[in-house]
C-alpha cells in the first residue's frame, strides 16, 4: 500500500501527514504530474536564474585550511559572507567511501516499494523513509522521497530505519557509518576554521555543541515530465550549523542557491562536497555569515540523488551571538534561544505550507 491514511496534526517537528511516494507516482504514470505537486511561480521563489554566476561559487581547499593557511581562511570568510555556500576539495575522504555512499543511496531507492516500506517513518518519528515531510493537509508537495537517519550521537540512532540492502550483509550500514565518520571529521575541520574566524579558540565552536547531532538525509528526485511545474525541495535555509552535500552525479544539476536576488544553479565539482552554513552560524556570527536560501529542482531527463549531512547542536544548547562579535558590532542582532525550541518553532511555522523565514522570530529589529 502506498498511501497511508491519516490526518493527525500534533505539535512538534515529527508530525507529518504521510503521502504517496513520488517515485511510485512516476513509476505508475510517468506522463502525469498530480495537481498537488503543481507549483506557481511564487511558491517556487521565482524564476530569475543567474546561471553565469555558478563559476563564482568559492572553492576551498580543506587541506590548506586545516594546515592553517591564512589565504584559505580568508577565502572561507568571504565565501560565508558573500555566498553562504562553497565547495570543498582536498577533503581527504577516500573516493571509494564517496562512491559506496552514493551507491548505497541508489540501492536503497531502487528497492521495491514493499522493501522500502519496511523503513517507513512512523508518524511521530523524524527518522525513516517517506515522501518529503509535510505538516499541513492542503500543503503543496515536493517532488522527492527521502530517507532520514540520525547518525550521531550513536544512542540517538533508530536502527530499525537503517537499511540492510544486500542479503545477509551489513554492507550498507558500514558504508553509511564510514561516510558519516569522514563527514564528521570534515565538519570538525571546518568548525575549527570558523572558530578562528570568529575569534574563538581552535575547538571552541565544537565544544559549544556539547553532543553534536549529525543527521543524514538522502534525497531522491524522480524524473518529472514537467520539471518547470514542480519543485524537488521548496526554498528553505538549513536550520543547523553546517550542511555537507554529496551529489551522486556531477552531470545532473538540481540545486539552486539564492544570490543577488536570483537563483544560481550549482554545477557539482567531481568528488567535491558542497557546504553551506545554517542558521546557527548566522546567529553566532551576529549575521556576519548568512544562512542562505536554496531549493532543488526536478529534472526531465534523469532522476537525481543527493545525500545531505546536517551538523547541528544538541537541542539543549543555547545559541546567541558571540560576545566578542557583539562587542565589535555594538549590536545584538538575535535573541538567545534554546536550539530545540527553535526547531519546534521552525516546524510550526511551516504549518502554512509557505517558506518560513527561519530567523524572523529571533531577529532583533534594527
Ligand atoms: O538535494 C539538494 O541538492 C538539496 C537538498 C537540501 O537542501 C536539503 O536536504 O536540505
Ligand atoms: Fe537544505
Amino acid at each position: 500500500m502506498t498511501v497511508i491514511e491519516g490526518n493527525r496534526l500534533e505539535e512538534g517537528w515529527g508530525s507529518f501527514f504521510p503521502t504517496e511516494s513520488v517515485q511510485e507516482i512516476v513509476r505508475k504514470n510517468p506522463e502525469v504530474v498530480p495537481e498537488r505537486y503543481v507549483r506557481n511561480k511564487e511558491d517556487k521563489g521565482g524564476d530569475d536564474l543567474l546561471p553565469h554566476l555558478f563559476l563564482d561559487i568559492p572553492v576551498i581547499d580543506l587541506f590548506l585550511l586545516a594546515s592553517g593557511d591564512e589565504e584559505e581562511l580568508k577565502k572561507l570568510d568571504m565565501a560565508c559572507q558573500d555566498w553562504g555556500f562553497f565547495q570543498i576539495i582536498n577533503h581527504d575522504i577516500p573516493i571509494e567511501v564517496l562512491q559506496e555512499m552514493k551507491l548505497t543511496a541508489r540501492e536503497f531507492f531502487q528497492l521495491p516499494l514493499e522493501d522500502k516500506m519496511k523503513y517507513f517513518k512512523a508518524p511521530n518519528d523524524v527518522q525513516g523513509y517517506s515522501p518529503s515531510p509535510i505538516v499541513h493537509e492542503q500543503q503543496k508537495l515536493d517532488w522527492a522521497d527521502i530517507l532520514i537517519l540520525q547518525v550521531y550521537p550513536i544512542h540517538s540512532r533508530q536502527e530499525n530505519y537503517w537499511p540492510i540492502i544486500l542479503p545477509d550483509s551489513t554492507y550498507n550500514r558500514k558504508v553509511i557509518e564510514a561516510y558519516s565518520k569522514e563527514a564528521s571529521r570534515v565538519a570538525q575541520q571546518l568548525l575549527a576554521g570558523f572558530s578562528k574566524l570568529l575569534g574563538l579558540q581552535m575547538e571552541e565552536l565544537l565544544k559549544k555543541h556539547c553532543e553534536v547531532l549529525q543527521v543524514m538525509r538522502m534525497n531522491y528526485y524522480p524524473t518529472c515530465p514537467m520539471p518547470e511545474k514542480v519543485i524537488g525541495v521548496s526554498p528553505h535555509a538549513d536550520t543547523g550549523t553546517l550542511t555537507l552535500l554529496l551529489q551522486e552525479d556531477d552531470t545532473i544539476d538540481g540545486l539552486q542557491i539564492r544570490h543577488l536576488g536570483g537563483w544560481v544553479p550549482i554545477k557539482p565539482l567531481a568528488n567535491a562536497l558542497l557546504i553551506n552554513i545554517g542558521d546557527v552560524i548566522e546567529v553566532l556570527s551576529n549575521g556576519r555569515y548568512k544562512s542562505v536560501e536554496h531549493r532543488a529542482m526536478a529534472n526531465e531527463r534523469k532522476e537525481r540523488i543527493s545525500i545531505a549531512t546536517f551538523i547541528c547542536p544538541n537541542e539543549d544548547v543555547e545559541i546567541e551571538p558571540l560576545a566578542s562579535i557583539v562587542a565589535e558590532d555594538l549590536v545584538h542582532k538575535y535573541i538567545k534561544f534554546r536550539y530545540g525550541d527553535y526547531l519546534n518553532y521552525y516546524w510550526t511555522r511551516r504549518l502554512d505550507g509557505k517558506t518560513p523565514t527561519n530567523l524572523e522570530l529571533i531577529k532583533i529589529e534594527a
